[in-house]
């Protein structure tokens, strides 16, 4: 969305349902450049970004590369098992900062200062990018899912906590925007449907969408 754009039709903060948050722009354009610089740097390893296989062989269009816990289908592991083997980097502190202002910004002071996020999803969507409903939910606890946009806007639906199906509701995600999944909305269904070409803020300095998503595990 252009910056005129922007100003004229204002986009205030949402919730879609109780615990499911939308912030939008919660990222300054200062922070959004230093994220993708960031994410640019974990993308180069030591695990490489890599679209992941499902288990009836299909092959994801968005291509991730996690930190902290290496989420494949459908559990957590230390060591990247389907991209080599290798160690999965360590969940860095500048997210877990992130994290906890985010789920302040979301959900309020208490639950910010206890959230302990230790898996990260750096993923990358180009333009004919797009990820199926699903829950995030291999985590053993119930503490909030923090998702991140940048670059070129989406359409994310946000579904309903029983099935893949309606009912749902679809949510333009642009750069900088904030979407928290807490409490009752915990474990939505949710999916990108498509990404919104030549719509990222310029000089955001790469082509297509990035989301990056905070997640606190439960495993020791
Ligand atoms: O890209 C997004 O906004 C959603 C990503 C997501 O749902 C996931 O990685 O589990
Ligand atoms: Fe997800």
């Amino acid at each position: 969305m252009s910056e005129s754009t922007d100003a004229l039709i204002p986009r205030p903060r949402r919730v879609l349902a109780p615990g499911a948050v939308h912030l939008p722009g919660w990222l300054t354009p200062d922070r959004q450049r230093e994220l993708v610089t960031l994410c640019r740097a974990w993308a180069s390893g030591p695990v490489p970004m890599r679209a992941v296989t499902m288990p009836n062989g299909g092959v994801m269009s968005v291509k991730s590369v996690s930190l902290g816990w290496h989420w494949l289908p459908y559990r957590y592991s230390r060591t990247a098992d389907d991209v080599g083997g290798g160690a999965v980097a360590p969940f860095p502190d500048v997210l877990r900062t992130l994290g906890r202002d985010a789920v302040t910004a979301a959900c309020g002071p208490e639950e910010g200062a206890a959230y302990e996020p230790d898996a990260a999803l750096v993923n990358y969507y180009d333009d004919a990018a797009k990820m199926g409903m699903h829950q995030d939910r291999e985590e053993r606890l119930n503490a909030p899912v923090v998702s991140l946009s940048l670059g070129s806007s989406c359409v994310f639906r946000f579904g309903n906590t029983e099935n893949r199906n309606r009912p749902w509701q679809d949510v333009e995600l642009v750069s900088g925007d904030l979407f928290v999944f807490s409490g009752p909305s915990r474990f939505a269904y949710h999916g990108v449907q498509k990404i919104l070409p030549d719509t990222a803020p310029s000089g955001i300095g790469f082509d297509g969408r990035l989301n990056i998503t905070l997640r606190q595990t439960g495993l020791a």
